[in-house]
């Protein structure tokens, strides 16, 4: 069975309702973009349970993360994602290497994940004494050494100057394939979207764009007769 993403959801916002249905299989890469305001951070905050839903549900591989009928609300500790949002999220006071091995499940990945996204040689550093792009890179490893079940990415990489931005974009898509998992990432940049995302999804006031909505029910299609 391949780990899938499936929601169903709906929040009512400031000026708006966030009404979305989304599936996004293991090993596939989902850009969600769309205008300012269009509700796409607020969807990766349910997604990573720092939100919830007043309607709907949330599963992985079919385990219910949220399901409002019942009350069901899983804390973001226990659904094993990793995170990667614009602002770097490390501790200050750690190096770079104690700030991915306080993440890691696994101490013996760290290394290698330092190695994979090239900050090795600055491992005994703090965050203070790195650059963004750095900075970025030493998140990508913290999110990935909690061996996720999912990752969710929140505009990881506009923050960026333009080389570090090409670089890390080629990373996350070999990475993508090494994983197996699904990659949400929310993107304002359609050219970093369509270089990496097996689909593209158009957010708008809350509602996927229709285009888009009925490729996503064909999916959903597929995914249920396995
Ligand atoms: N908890 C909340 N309750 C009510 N309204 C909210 C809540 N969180 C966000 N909003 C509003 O919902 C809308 C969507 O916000 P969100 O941050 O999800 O948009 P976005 O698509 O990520 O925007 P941007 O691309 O600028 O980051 C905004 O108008 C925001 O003010």
């Amino acid at each position: 069975m391949f780990m899938t993403l499936c929601l169903d959801i709906r929040k009512k916002l400031a000026n708006f309702t966030l009404d979305l249905s989304l599936v996004c299989p293991a090993g596939s890469l989902t850009a969600i973009v769309g205008p300012s305001g269009a509700g796409k951070s607020t969807l990766i905050r349910i997604i990573s349970g720092l939100e919830r839903p007043d309607h709907g549900t949330v599963s992985l591989d079919g385990v219910l993360w949220n399901d409002t009928c019942n009350n069901l609300c899983i804390p973001p500790q226990d659904r094993g994602v990793g995170l990667v949002f614009q602002e770097y999220t490390l501790f200050p006071h750690l190096t770079v290497r104690k700030n991915v091995a306080f993440a890691a499940v696994d101490k013996d990945c760290v290394q290698e994940l330092l190695v994979r996204f090239g900050v090795d040689h600055i491992a005994e550093r703090r965050p203070a004494g790195i650059s963004g792009g750095e900075r970025q890179r030493v998140a990508f490893c913290q999110a990935l050494a909690r061996k996720p079940a999912l990752l969710l990415l929140d505009e990881p990489f506009s923050a960026l100057d333009v080389a570090t931005r090409t670089n890390l974009r080629g990373e996350l898509k070999k990475i993508k394939e090494i994983l197996n998992i699904p990659v949400i990432h929310v993107t304002h940049d359609l050219e970093e979207a369509f270089y990496l995302a097996d689909d593209i999804c158009v957010v708008e006031e809350g509602r996927l764009a229709p285009q888009w909505l009925e490729r996503q029910k064909n999916l959903r299609a597929v995914q249920l007769s396995q």
